[in-house]
């Protein structure tokens, strides 16, 4: 696996509560990691904690460095995310890193195209070009048509797919979805996940997911068992 992120170690407390208690775990290009477990158990600590949103009280979160144009990542190839200060935390977030919620939480009164060329805007791209850029990604999630609907013209399962657009549009490293799934049918669900994992892994980008249900979890490489923040069990569905 030619890993892009991982977490060392890794220990949460919110006062007397121990969220996480030395995780150990680590994503590669084209990779899909599931994480479940029973709720309350760290799922949404681990995912936040990976994605430079949360601090560990221990342990280190690792990104890959960006690569240089001779592809040869600079300086010694990792970031210690845990440790950079806000500034640069959030700008890596936004050009490294999408996102997909169980709500999309897409912004209402903008049009689908502009909710997916936000990030590119928020990175200082030219309104006109970030549309354009946008636009590409309709059809290969199935959206084409639904450029200019506002999100309350939108299925949950079409504003997902918009939400799934906007997480990739900044050709991340990689992408962290929690409950992605939860707030639709199941048929809608297998279709969704089957995208999400699918685009995910052809634009080369690693996948950490938290769920509850298991079907959607079995779209993923692997599945990762967490219960009061410890891994209890590894699943491999294909070789990494
Ligand atoms: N901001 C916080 N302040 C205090 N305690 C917190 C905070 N966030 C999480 N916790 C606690 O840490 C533990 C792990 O929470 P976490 O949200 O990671 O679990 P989860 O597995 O994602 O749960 P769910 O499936 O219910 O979303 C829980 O006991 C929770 O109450």
């Amino acid at each position: 696996m030619n890993t892009v992120l991982a977490g060392h170690g890794l220990v949460k407390k919110y006062g007397s509560t121990t969220a996480l208690s030395g995780v150990d775990v680590e994503v590669g290009e084209r990779d899909s990691l599931a994480i479940m477990g029973p709720s309350g158990s760290g799922k949404s600590t681990l995912l936040h904690t990976l994605a430079g949103i949360v601090r560990p009280d221990g342990g280190q979160v690792l990104l890959r460095s960006e690569r240089s144009e001779t592809g040869v990542p600079p300086g010694e190839g990792w970031e210690r995310i845990d440790k950079l200060g806000e500034n640069r935390l959030s700008a890596l977030r936004r050009k490294r890193f999408g996102f997909v919620f169980q709500f999309g939480q897409l912004l209402p009164e903008l049009p689908a195209e502009e909710n997916v060329a936000l990030p590119l805007m928020l990175e200082g791209m030219p309104r006109g070009r970030a549309v354009e850029r946008a636009r590409r990604w309709f059809a290969p999630l199935g959206i084409d048509g639904l450029e200019k609907r506002r999100p309350g013209q939108l299925s949950g399962g079409q504003a997902q797919r918009v939400a799934i657009a906007r997480a990739l549009v900044v050709e991340p490293d990689v992408v962290f979805a929690d409950e992605p799934t939860g707030a639709l049918d199941q048929t809608t669900s297998t279709e969704v996940v089957r995208l999400l994992t699918s685009v995910t892994r052809e634009q080369g980008a690693a996948l950490v997911m938290v769920t509850h249900d298991a079907d959607v979890a079995a779209h993923c490489d692997r599945v990762l068992q967490v219960r009061d923040g410890l891994i209890t069990h590894y699943t491999q569905y294909t070789a990494a």
